[in-house]
């Protein structure tokens, strides 16, 4: 695995992301790497991908379809209506291309954190879950109940993780990209 100049990275970010939005994925870099002992996840991978997760977040959705045309990343009819969707695939291609990023696992990490996937490794499961709780996302009772989960059972935190993104999504009348259903679905089963 290569080295990453985290620095760089970061130098980066404050050119490409909102301030809030960098301690934010600070934030899901240290959660990560702190949580990862706890789940058998190599804490460097962890690091890399919770530093590297939204580097696209704030590009426009011409400049992510673009990217993603390009690239020929997997688009359907809800990901070219609600381009935003893609930043996470988008940002595992600046990951690559900006950064020399070439670990397999820590690429698939950053691509999943926003729909998850089926199935996800620990990796990928840790990112998922550490993007809903790292401390910028504050104290609420559903928050906490999350990360007592997180601390023994990842795929429960998943299961729980696409819930609160459903519940959103249903309360404000927004369309759902049903991979988070088949997420949700297969970390209920890994969860039994
Ligand atoms: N399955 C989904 N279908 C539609 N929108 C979704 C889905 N999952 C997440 N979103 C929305 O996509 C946006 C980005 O999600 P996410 O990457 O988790 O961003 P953030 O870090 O800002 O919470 C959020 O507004 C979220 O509500």
């Amino acid at each position: 695995m290569a080295e990453l100049d985290r620095q760089g990275v970061i130098q980066w970010l404050r050119c490409n992301v909102s301030p809030q939005r960098l301690d934010h994925i600070l934030g899901v870099e240290k959660t990560a790497v702190q949580w990862a002992p706890l789940h058998g996840v190599d804490p460097i991978k962890a690091g890399q991908a919770g530093l590297l997760h939204d580097l696209a977040k704030f590009f426009p959705p011409a400049k992510l379809l673009a990217i993603a045309e390009e690239h020929r990343l997997p688009l359907d009819p809800i990901l070219q209506a609600s381009p935003h969707l893609i930043h996470a695939d988008v940002s595992a291609v600046i990951a690559s291309e900006e950064f020399g990023v070439d670990d397999p696992d820590v690429l698939t990490a950053i691509r999943c954190h926003t729909l998850g996937a089926v199935p996800m490794d620990p990796l990928a499961c840790l990112i998922f879950v550490a993007d809903a709780l790292e401390p910028t996302r504050g104290n609420s009772l559903e928050l906490e109940k999350l990360r007592q989960v997180a601390q023994h059972n990842l795929y429960q935190a998943v299961r729980l993780t696409c819930e609160q993104t459903l519940t959103y999504l249903i309360k404000h009348h927004k369309v759902i990209h049903p991979r988070v259903i088949l997420t949700r679905n297969w970390a209920l089963q890994m969860a039994k």
